[in-house]
């Protein structure tokens, strides 16, 4: 099946590793075990769309778009990325989409930047002008321009990541797709590069798939959100309508004056406690409460000296996901919104 204008379509994705693992009681013996990372794996992806790829560690993320960027061959199923073959066409396909993986740089480490930017512009073949002009938005947005001759290996996690992304950008691609792009970054570099993304999409019409476990990436980059849940599809849709299936918790965390016993408040749940209950963490549910209401109440019980509101991480929403979809009797197997 071939959808017209799909950017990504996979459809019955299956990826397999054979793993070896120690037999128990036999310390020197390892037995082979083949383990489904990828399990038949079905969706589309349209031209502009922007799409958060989340599950728990080991879900099975990072498998599946290196197979829709022609790193890993699928075991069964099929996969096309800008109607190419990935394995296939990869030459082709290098010069439609960009990657940026956290390992896997495409930067020259002992080079300086700017020396790397001339390699990959000559890699895809640019013309002089359109290198130099895609070169300087590039410098300019994302801030490249104070270590610009400096080697790559002397550059902060932060300026190197952003190097990154530019280099993966610089040939104007069609489809983007990065893992965990904001991983390790400060706020302050998360937001410039969430702010990049936003722009390079809403001015180039970029498809952006990307996969992490920051809720603040998908909220601020993502209209779809695809959760994968043990190598399958456990829901495609909105953010919102994720938030509304699993009633997304956000986290109040209080310091206090001095340590109490656990908070027991009506409508929260109490998550755990830090320095004999000096700091305590209480989950709520945004749509029955509010942080406001929920402070008023620990005020009554407790003098609080700090707090902030975090927000659930990918885990927790995947695991509540998951409970709801055997909840409603769903064979433990999920279902989308
Ligand atoms: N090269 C490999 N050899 C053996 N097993 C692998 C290999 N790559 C991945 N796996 C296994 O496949 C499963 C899915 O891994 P994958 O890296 O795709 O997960 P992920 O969702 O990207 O996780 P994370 O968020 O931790 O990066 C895991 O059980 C992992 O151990």
């Amino acid at each position: 099946m071939t959808v017209p204008g799909a950017v990504v379509e996979v459809d019955r994705l299956v990826r397999e590793f054979t793993v070896r693992e120690p037999v128990p009681g036999r310390r020197l013996r390892r037995r082979a075990r083949r383990v489904r990372a990828v399990d038949e794996m079905t969706f589309t992806v349209g031209p502009g769309e922007a799409v958060g790829y989340i599950g728990a560690n080991g879900a099975g993320k990072s498998t599946t778009i290196k197979m829709l960027a022609g790193i890993l061959v699928p075991t069964s199923g099929s996969v096309r990325t800008c109607g190419l073959e990935p394995i296939g066409e990869r030459r082709t396909l290098s010069r439609r989409i960009g990657v940026v993986f956290g390992q896997r740089s495409q930067l020259w480490w002992d080079l300086p930047l700017s020396e790397s930017f001339a390699i990959l512009g000559a890699i895809h073949r640019l013309e002089p002008d359109a290198l130099a002009s895609r070169r300087a938005e590039l410098v300019e947005e994302l801030e490249l321009a104070d270590f610009w001759s400096t080697p790559v290996r002397q550059l902060s996690l932060g300026q190197r990541r952003r190097a990154e992304v530019a280099a993966a950008l610089l040939h104007r691609p069609e489809l983007v797709v990065l893992d965990e792009p904001t991983i390790g970054l400060d706020v302050l570099s998360k937001q410039r590069l969430r702010e990049f993304l936003v722009h390079e999409r809403r001015t180039r019409g970029t498809t952006l798939l990307l996969t992490t476990h920051d809720m603040g990436d998908v909220e601020r980059l993502c209209e779809r959100v695809l959760v994968v849940d043990h190598g399958r599809l456990a829901y495609d849709g909105t953010l919102s309508g994720l938030g509304a299936t699993v009633a997304a918790e956000r986290i109040l965390v209080v310091d206090l004056a001095e340590p109490v016993a656990d908070l027991q408040v009506p409508g929260t749940r109490h998550l755990g406690s830090e320095g004999e209950g000096v700091r305590q963490r209480l989950a709520f549910d945004p749509a029955t409460t509010t942080a406001a209401a929920v402070l008023t109440a620990v005020q009554t019980r407790a003098e609080v000296r700090d707090l902030s509101v975090a927000e659930p991480d990918v885990e927790d929403v995947v695991r509540r996901l998951w409970a709801r979809n055997r909840a409603v009797g769903a064979g433990g197997r999920p279902g989308s919104a």
